[in-house]
């Protein structure tokens, strides 16, 4: 079913429960987002993602880049990197989500998918850098991929198309009963770029 824009309630949990998951749409233009889709394409210090996985040091398809408030240093996927400090653009973008989900942040995770080969596989931003129970907002741009939560020891699923200039944010406990992820697709030849912004311990 094609949903509209008047469909999408900021208020409605799209979790069963053990979480909530709120998805507002459209916060942004078709041209804003083909806007700032180019601007972050060119703009951003893209590096393949570094990850040791059973020991050995792995470089991802996906591209990624780590922006915040102050040089923090994070510790993702068993790497310690540190934060470049925010553009104008992505303060911006920070402004507009804090607005909409009446919740700060300090930090923002970039990811650059070149095409639907490139994914994310299941998994929870549990991190232990970042506030506890602290939300995430997903700011998306490029091409429509669809985003999926599956609970950690339930049987359900909830599904998301996420458009360009769309915002979803997972907030409460989502990220320790829930796992979402970026499944890979054959049908999409195009990029995306996806933000998530972050509250880090300081
Ligand atoms: O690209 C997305 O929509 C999800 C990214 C994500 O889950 C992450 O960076 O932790
Ligand atoms: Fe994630």
């Amino acid at each position: 079913m094609e949903l509209f824009q008047e469909d999408f309630s900021a208020e409605k949990n799209y979790l069963p429960y053990d979480g909530t998951v709120n998805y507002y749409g459209k916060i942004l233009s078709e041209q804003e987002s083909e806007k700032f889709y180019l601007k972050l394409f060119n703009e951003i210090e893209w590096k393949n993602d570094e990850a040791i996985i059973f020991g050995k040091l792995i470089y991802t398809k996906r591209k990624v880049a780590w922006y915040a408030n102050e040089n923090f240093e994070y510790t993702y996927s068993n790497r310690t990197k540190k934060a470049l400090k925010f553009t104008e653009d992505l303060l911006y973008l920070k402004n507009l989500v804090e607005e909409k989900t009446g919740e700060t942040y300090n930090s923002c995770l970039l990811n650059l998918y070149h095409s639907g080969e490139e994914g994310m596989a299941y998994h929870s931003d549990g991190e232990k850098d970042l506030k506890e129970n602290g939300a995430i907002a997903s700011l998306s741009f490029g091409a429509k991929r669809k985003f999926s939560f599956k609970h950690k020891t339930g049987k359900e699923r909830v599904d998301f198309i996420l458009e360009t200039g769309s915002l979803l944010v997972m907030k409460g406990e989502t990220q320790k009963h829930w796992l979402h992820r970026l499944p890979p697709t054959k049908l999409v030849k195009s990029p995306r770029i996806n933000l998530t912004f972050r509250s880090i311990e300081e």
